[in-house]
């Protein structure tokens, strides 16, 4: 299976709900099952003298805490549960085998004050059933195990973390290890989210398969994979796909240098670009590899009289990118508009072509277009706040995407969501290699050289996680971390990608 679900709690409830009533396997056999995964990996990370607090809630979620305290005290641990007072199935089985669950608040909490951090907290308050703020008696046990020097396994979701929109107001358990229960909770991947769930992990439960549509997974290596174009044996320059990329201007020399690099090494046939007069010599130094376009007009800049020679060398390429460091001229926006509307190219539209970009023009009579915003540039494009669309980047473009069908939207940031008609794949892995001037050059460049000989869609996908591990490659510091390390490292991503094996 290529596709890595990301699920609302909705959806997830969905799930369990068919499983239980569709299929019959018991809740308490499911339940079981989690207790059991949630142990054993816990128990990977525990030491010998290791205590375990566990933090029940009043629902499932809580029941899988309780089958824990079970299963680790069986297994020699010395674990302690709090549980709100209530009847229970988990409850009864550990009144029947005389394990004791603790009810007073005030012990609770001195003891998540003792632990050390070799003792491990156990976040079993609220799975996909929270349904609003933690308050009261949660509200502090919350603060008492963020407080604890012992480490907190979340399950499920970190309570206070709602499974679709991620952190609600008040409030949220920041754990350092989550673990997803069947599968991973679309809230877990937000922005908000990241800093509070630690690692990430997805346990099988044996969950059944609804068969209900999804829209959003997770991008992973394997469907990067997946994306990668093949380079067959008996192959020559025309297998790979002819590229053009249209950028510079005299003040932004570097962008498109850098874009025009990186495009190179992800392995395109032919490369052409289009820059001003004045950008020439330089191109020529950095990358011999590339082919010019002689463009007339403003020696400085790409103008108006420049745009009928690009547009007539763009209907030999199998794609032709737009944008970077080209500046917002009169003759970038008649460029913008007369690709988009006077071919059928495909087009990657990056930087200043996003900036001058008119979402109609968007429609156009024939090929597809992949944009590259990031969420100021997506902003000015929807008239979505900014605030707005990086609260939850999934859901906008996945608005944007069913608008504009012709359109595979690559919405970068801190998480990155790649879409199309609808669906979204989720690049959740930050770097802080990554967020400086450049690094969206660059990622244009990935995308434009894939796109040559891959459809848009898996261009975008295979780009965006080979520009997101390229910094793991290079194993240099985040601030150190520059252009030709990303460009140095591309070889070892495409490796890593071809040959099945992590980085
Ligand atoms: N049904 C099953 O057999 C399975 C359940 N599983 C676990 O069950 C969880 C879902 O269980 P539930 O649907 O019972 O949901 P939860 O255990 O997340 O909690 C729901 C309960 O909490 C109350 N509640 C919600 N928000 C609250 C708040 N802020 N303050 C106080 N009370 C609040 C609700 O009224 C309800 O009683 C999953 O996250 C997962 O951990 C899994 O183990 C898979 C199998
Ligand atoms: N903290 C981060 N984690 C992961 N990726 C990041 C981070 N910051 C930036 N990036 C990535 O780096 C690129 C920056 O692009 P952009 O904002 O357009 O910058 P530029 O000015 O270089 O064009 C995007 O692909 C973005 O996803
Ligand atoms: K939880």
């Amino acid at each position: 299976m290529t596709e890595t679900l990301l699920e609302t709690a909705a959806q997830a409830q969905e799930r369990d709900r068919y499983t239980i009533e569709q299929e019959g396997i018991p809740s308490p056999v499911l339940m079981e099952n989690a207790a059991r995964a949630l142990c054993s990996l816990l128990e990977s990370r525990l030491v010998a003298g290791s205590r375990i607090l566990i933090l029940c809630g009043p629902g499932s979620n809580g029941q899988d805490g309780l089958a824990m305290h079970r299963i680790l005290q069986e297994h020699g641990w010395d674990t302690a549960a709090y549980c709100p007072p209530g009847q229970s199935l988990q409850r009864r089985i550990l009144e029947n085998r005389g394990i004791p669950v603790l009810t007073s608040l005030t012990q609770i909490c001195a003891l998540a004050e003792s632990l050390g951090p070799d003792d491990w907290i156990v976040d079993a308050m609220f799975g996909s059933g929270l349904s609003r703020p933690l308050e009261g008696t949660w509200h502090t046990l919350t603060e008492a195990a963020n407080g604890s020097a012992a480490r907190i396994l979340a399950v499920d979701v970190p309570s206070g973390m709602d499974g679709e929109t991620g952190p609600l107001p008040g409030a949220v358990i920041q754990a350092d290890l989550t673990a997803c229960i069947g599968t991973r909770k679309l809230g877990t991947v937000l922005p908000a989210a990241l800093p509070l769930t630690g690692e990430v992990t997805t346990l099988d439960i044996g969950l059944g398969n609804p068969n209900t549509p999804r829209t959003v997974f997770e991008l992973t290596a394997s469907k990067a994979r997946t994306c990668l174009p093949v380079r067959p044996l008996l192959s020559w320059k025309g297998t790979f796909g002819k590229v053009l990329m249209a950028g510079g201007s005299r003040r932004m020399h570097g962008a498109i240098e850098m874009s025009a690099r990186a495009c190179f090494h992800a392995g395109p046939g032919l490369l052409t670009v289009a820059v001003p007069e004045i950008l020439q010599p330089a191109m020529r130094c950095v990358l011999p590899e590339a082919m010019l376009l002689d463009l007339p007009g403003d020696p400085d800049c790409i103008s108006e009289e420049a745009v009928p020679a690009i547009l007539h060398a763009a209907r030999d390429m199998n794609v032709v990118s737009a944008g970077n460091g080209m500046g917002r001229q009169e003759g970038t926006r008649t460029l913008v508009q007369d690709l988009l509307q006077k071919t059928d190219v495909t087009l990657v539209l990056d930087a200043d072509a996003l900036s001058v970009l008119d979402p109609h023009w968007l429609h156009r009579p024939g090929g597809q277009t992949i944009l590259t915003p990031h969420p100021g540039e997506f902003s000015r494009i929807t008239g979505w706040s900014v605030s707005d669309i990086t609260a939850n980047p999934v859901k906008a473009a996945q608005e944007f995407t069913r608008a504009y069908p012709d359109t595979v939207l690559v919405l970068k940031g801190a998480i990155t969501c790649v879409s199309e008609h609808g669906q979204v794949w989720v690049l959740a892995r930050p770097d802080s290699s990554l967020a400086k001037g450049g690094s969206g050059d660059m990622l244009c460049g990935i995308i434009t050289g894939l796109a040559a000989s891959q459809n848009p869609l898996e261009a975008a996908l295979c780009g965006v996680w080979a520009h997101n591990q390229a910094p793991l490659c290079s194993k240099k510091d985040p601030a150190a971390f520059g252009p030709q390390d990303l460009v140095d490292a591309l070889s070892d991503v495409w490796k890593s990608l071809r040959e099945g094996r992590d980085l």
